[in-house]
């Protein structure tokens, strides 16, 4: 437990104290926290509030787009696109970028996010999130193109994620450790509960989706044969499983108690990198994990190191627990180069 402040009070420190953020980032941050309680209160009223179930479109990947996918999206739209920080936002669920339009004042950042994660745990009443990365505007010239959003993930200067579960809980680092707040409902607010949170470097807990085992490579089987087989098997410990199947969840589990997430490239769709899409994904959480003391990679490659090349760019991941990271990386990059 740490000193018990609000989210802007945090800001206020990171901004006049330690010159960490500028004005305009803190408002941005304030702004997506205060979206991101709108969208846990439509969370939390689920049948009530008529946001589950499916709204019979489609998305730029080509996935059924839930209810709450697009309410969150808006609810993250609207309430950004007139604060004057932003100069256009990208989204999961929107195929091009969102420009602030002209009648509002445009800002210098730029802002992308996964509106609604999870999205098959939404009608289940399983926890799910919101995940959000922001980057500068490369340049002075006026306008903002898709390009500008291609920064690699180092680039980024704030990300964080919103977990909606039994807490809803917002994590967010502006690249000095990472901290998360808990939403008191009756006061409204976001109360820092945990300062320069830690992930230890060793795990016994692995997190991924065990029905896709044969179509893995075989440094990611190798790696979960070698946790399967426990105390009496090379690593010589037991390990156990858990897969949410909410990247939000399981990051988050990750940062409390340690752990590795990989939602690694696999044999379905050969021709994609992965599931998971690097800008609004895998950028945001390798951010948040690295400055909590992990480290993410695709299985061969810093994530944050990636350049990107399309704004919905798939990715594999790997991120957790520094030793565990290593350990996988290292026996992708051991094995014969992928196909
Ligand atoms: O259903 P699977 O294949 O286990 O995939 C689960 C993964 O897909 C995701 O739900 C993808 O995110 P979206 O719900 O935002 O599309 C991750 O949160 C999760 O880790
Ligand atoms: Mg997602
Ligand atoms: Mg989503």
């Amino acid at each position: 437990m740490s000193r018990r402040i609000s989210l802007t009070q945090y800001l206020v420190e990171q901004q006049r104290d330690h010159g960490r953020i500028s004005p305009q980032l803190r408002l941005l941050l304030e702004v997506v926290a205060r979206a991101c309680k709108s969208i846990a209160i439509s969370v939390n009223k689920g049948a009530l509030g008529g946001v589950l179930g499916t709204a019979e479109t489609e998305n730029v990947q080509g996935e059924v787009q839930k209810k709450l996918d697009i309410i969150a999206n808006e609810v993250l739209i609207e309430a950004n696109e007139w604060g004057g920080a932003l100069a256009a936002m990208a989204s999961e669920e929107m195929d091009a970028i969102h420009v602030v339009p002209n009648r509002y004042p445009q800002g210098e950042y730029l802002l992308l996010f996964d509106p609604l994660d999870g999205s098959s745990n939404i009608d289940v009443n399983v926890s799910i999130g919101t995940i959000f990365s922001v980057l500068k505007k490369p340049g002075e010239q006026a306008g903002v193109s898709t390009e500008d959003f291609l920064q690699a993930g180092r680039e980024q200067v704030a990300a964080g994620y919103c977990v909606y579960g039994p807490q809803t809980t917002l994590v967010i680092t502006v690249g000095a450790g990472v901290a998360m707040f808990t939403l008191d409902r009756e006061q409204g607010s976001w109360v820092l509960t945990e300062d320069q949170v830690r992930i230890p470097e060793d795990t016994k807990e692995f997190s991924i989706n065990m029905s896709n085992v044969r179509h893995w490579d075989a440094p990611v089987k190798r790696y979960i044969d070698e946790c399967l087989a426990g105390k009496e098997g090379p690593r010589g410990k037991d390990f156990n499983m858990r897969w949410i199947a909410s990247m939000v969840a399981d990051v988050h589990r990750i940062l409390s108690r340690g752990g590795i997430f990989m939602y690694p490239w696999d044999k379905r769709e050969p021709h994609k990198a992965g599931k998971l899409r690097l800008m609004y994904e895998a950028n945001p959480m390798g951010f948040i994990v690295e400055q909590a003391g992990g480290a993410a990679t695709n299985g061969r490659q810093r994530i944050l190191d990636i350049a990107p090349e399309q704004l919905h760019q798939r990715v594999a991941v790997v991120l957790g627990s520094k030793n565990e990271v290593e350990r996988v990386t290292a026996y992708h990059l051991d094995a014969a180069p992928q196909a």
